[in-house]
């Protein structure tokens, strides 16, 4: 396989809902049902009582020696979470703070915990002047945070994405229900002494038809829920496997079908620039004359406007909104007074369990960005499945040290293209996103003054113009990888032998678990990727590795790891050295000039804290 690197890759994961990595999870969750959410909770019951965590992989990490992080919950968040937070940093509970209060205080906040209500605007984030490393969003939806302003400003995303699943959809089944049987209003009219009952006749749910608009997570709960009251369902959803709706007895249809057959829809679509206004005048038209709409997902999904035109027209014969473009939606709302409209206050969410899980799912996602920490649940930042991430997990501090390596043996003139080749058993089916940023994050740290991490390496990599060519060269083995190459399109380096044709050539290997430099241009080495590496070119001959090391010892240098590798007896040779601390420019002009010895280059892999 060859990729180029493009746009489509760099968008922010809420536009990237058709990426197979991204169905994944969905499928597992929706195949397995209710269940889902009792095995979720279990997992994550067990990982809380599985102490201490291990902190790996740095996305974001508040280094740590630093003091404990300042954590804001902005929103009401069940007791449980809180008490996780309290356990790592100092935790302000502000709840319902005005724009102005937000802004003044996010300055001061290493992490924000916030529900539906708070807008993580770009202002937001430039307020926070920096520190603001993660947001934590207790929910699913993150249309409330401005995803570019975050992953420009190396700020980690992360959600509650499954905690609250089952509470959505039995919302919106009681939505449904209701919607179909005048519940709110037969309720209202008694409460207003009223005893009305031919007026509120409703209508059968068995036997009709249900369009589920976006088959995730909650869609395919609600089909599942469905189902058991007799309905007939089919969905609409272009990025969902037909297996998933089979095994649930879905019929997956197009969009027009999906219209053409609904007695009911239930909408389960995210807000994205696509899904925005999504029902509109010339959905509406297209619809059996008096369906029903239940919306759960997002106000912004329909377009307001529209809804009450098709409702006065007699297309839409109800609707039921939990959702609102503009929450609370203003007094005058002509949808929220419509008299076949009925409507919950954004409670799809609003169960004491779904809540209490919501808070620790939260909590455990903070925590572990802010430890430094690759969680799944990052919405901003190249992740992959749970199991694909531990398997690439000690491929990463490889590939963000041999993009360290390549970029500081690059003589002065810059460089626009970066060949990553992967020797990977997986071949086609490697999933290179990680370790990409990874590469672009080692390089990135050494060139710019910007924060560099796995949110924004993608997004700096285009700014800077880079051009990322990836090829997976498949190989033999039972690991993800056997070796990783990178190259950078410059024929001028500090480190002429580390030049093969018109670029500079590393590759390494993971070795026992730890990251090693297992060759320069066209010369073996093996060498750990750690601390302060030392390259020397030099005639084969007796004498100078003793000359070269003696050098060292006389600046107390310690030596970690040397290698050296020779073309042919009596050619050339390479020394890699690994040392302690870097030597001085008087070292490694001592080393030039040996005798024998023609050019000798210093790197560093010492991540930045
Ligand atoms: N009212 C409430 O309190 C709650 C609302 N929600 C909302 O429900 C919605 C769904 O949540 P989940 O199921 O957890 O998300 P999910 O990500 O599991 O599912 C969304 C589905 O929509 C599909 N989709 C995306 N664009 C589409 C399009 N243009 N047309 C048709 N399908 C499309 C995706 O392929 C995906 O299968 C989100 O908007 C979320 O914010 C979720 C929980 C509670
Ligand atoms: O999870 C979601 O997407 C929700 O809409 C729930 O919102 P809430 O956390 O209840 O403000």
């Amino acid at each position: 396989m060859q990729t180029t690197i493009t746009a489509q890759a760099l968008l922010p994961a809420q536009q990237r809902v058709q990426r197979p990595t991204m169905r994944v999870q969905h499928r597992q969750t929706a195949c397995l049902g209710p269940q889902v959410s009792g095995m979720a909770v279990a997992h994550r019951r067990a990982r809380r009582a599985a102490a201490p965590r291990s902190a790996s992989l740095q996305v974001v990490a508040v280094a740590s020696d630093a003091p404990k992080p300042t954590i804001l919950v902005a929103e009401k968040l069940g007791a449980g979470g809180v008490e996780m937070l309290k356990e790592v940093g100092t935790v302000d509970c502000s709840y319902d703070m005005t724009n102005d209060e937000l802004l003044a205080k996010i300055s001061l906040v290493d992490a924000i915990v916030i529900r539906s209500a708070t807008k993580v605007t770009r202002e937001v984030f430039e307020a926070s002047k920096g520190r603001l490393k993660v947001v934590g969003r207790a929910g699913v939806g993150i249309d409330n945070v401005d995803l570019a302003a975050a992953s420009e400003m190396g700020c980690l995303v992360v959600n509650a994405p499954t905690a609250n699943t089952v509470a959505a959809a039995e919302h919106g089944i009681a939505l449904l229900c209701a919607l179909a049987r005048n519940v709110p209003q037969a309720d209202a009219a008694m409460k207003g002494g009223r005893w009305e009952r031919s007026k509120w006749v409703g209508v059968s749910m068995v036997g009709k038809t249900l369009a589920v608009m976006g088959f995730g997570k909650v869609g395919s709960e609600v089909a599942r829920r469905a189902k058991g009251l007799g309905m007939a369902v089919v969905a609409y959803d272009p990025y969902a496997s037909q297996e998933k709706a089979a095994a649930l007895g879905v019929k997956l249809v197009t969009l027009d079908e999906a219209l053409a057959q609904g007695d009911f829809f239930s909408l389960h679509t995210p807000l994205t620039p696509n899904t925005k206004g999504m029902f509109n005048d010339e959905l509406f038209a297209k619809m059996k004359k008096g369906a029903r709409i239940v919306n759960v997902a997002r106000g912004g999904v329909i377009d307001d406007d529209a809804l009450k035109r098709a409702l006065d027209a007699g297309i839409v014969a109800g609707a039921a909104l939990d959702v609102f473009s503009t929450e609370p939606p203003p007094e005058d709302n002509p949808l929220v007074s419509h008299p076949a409209v009925i409507c919950t206050p954004h409670l799809g969410a609003s169960t004491k369990e779904a809540q209490e899980e919501v808070a620790y799912e939260i909590a455990e996602a903070v925590i572990s960005a802010l430890n430094g920490e690759l969680t799944p649940s990052c919405v901003n930042a190249p992740m992959v499945a749970p199991e694909v991430l531990k398997e690439l997990q000690p491929f990463v501090a490889l590939a963000d040290g041999l993009g360290r390596a390549a970029v500081q043996l690059v003589q002065d003139s810059g460089f626009a293209d970066v060949f990553i080749t992967y020797h990977s058993p997986r071949g086609d089916d490697l999933d290179t996103r990680l370790l990409r940023a990874m590469v672009v994050k080692g390089m990135l740290e050494q060139i710019t003054t910007s924060q560099v991490n796995l949110v924004n390496a993608d997004l700096l990599a285009k700014k800077r113009g880079l051009r990322i060519v990836e090829t997976v060269v498949p190989s033999d083995g039972t690991s993800a990888l056997s070796l990783i190459e990178v190259a950078v399109g410059a024929s001028k380096s500090k480190f002429s032998s580390a030049v093969v044709g018109d670029r500079i050539v590393v590759a390494g290997e993971v070795k026992s678990g730890l990251p090693f430099l297992t060759r320069v241009g066209g010369f073996d080495v093996d060498l750990a990727l750690e601390g302060e590496v030392v390259l020397v070119r030099q005639t084969d001959q007796p004498g100078i590795i003793a000359a070269v090391s003696s050098e060292f010892a006389a600046s107390k240098v310690n030596i970690s790891f040397m290698t050296v590798s020779r073309v042919a007896k009596g050619t050339e040779a390479i020394m890699a050295i690994g040392v302690d601390e870097a030597p001085s420019a008087a070292v490694m002009d001592a080393i030039s000039k040996i005798k024998g010895v023609q050019e000798v280059t210093l790197f560093s892999e010492k991540r930045a804290a």
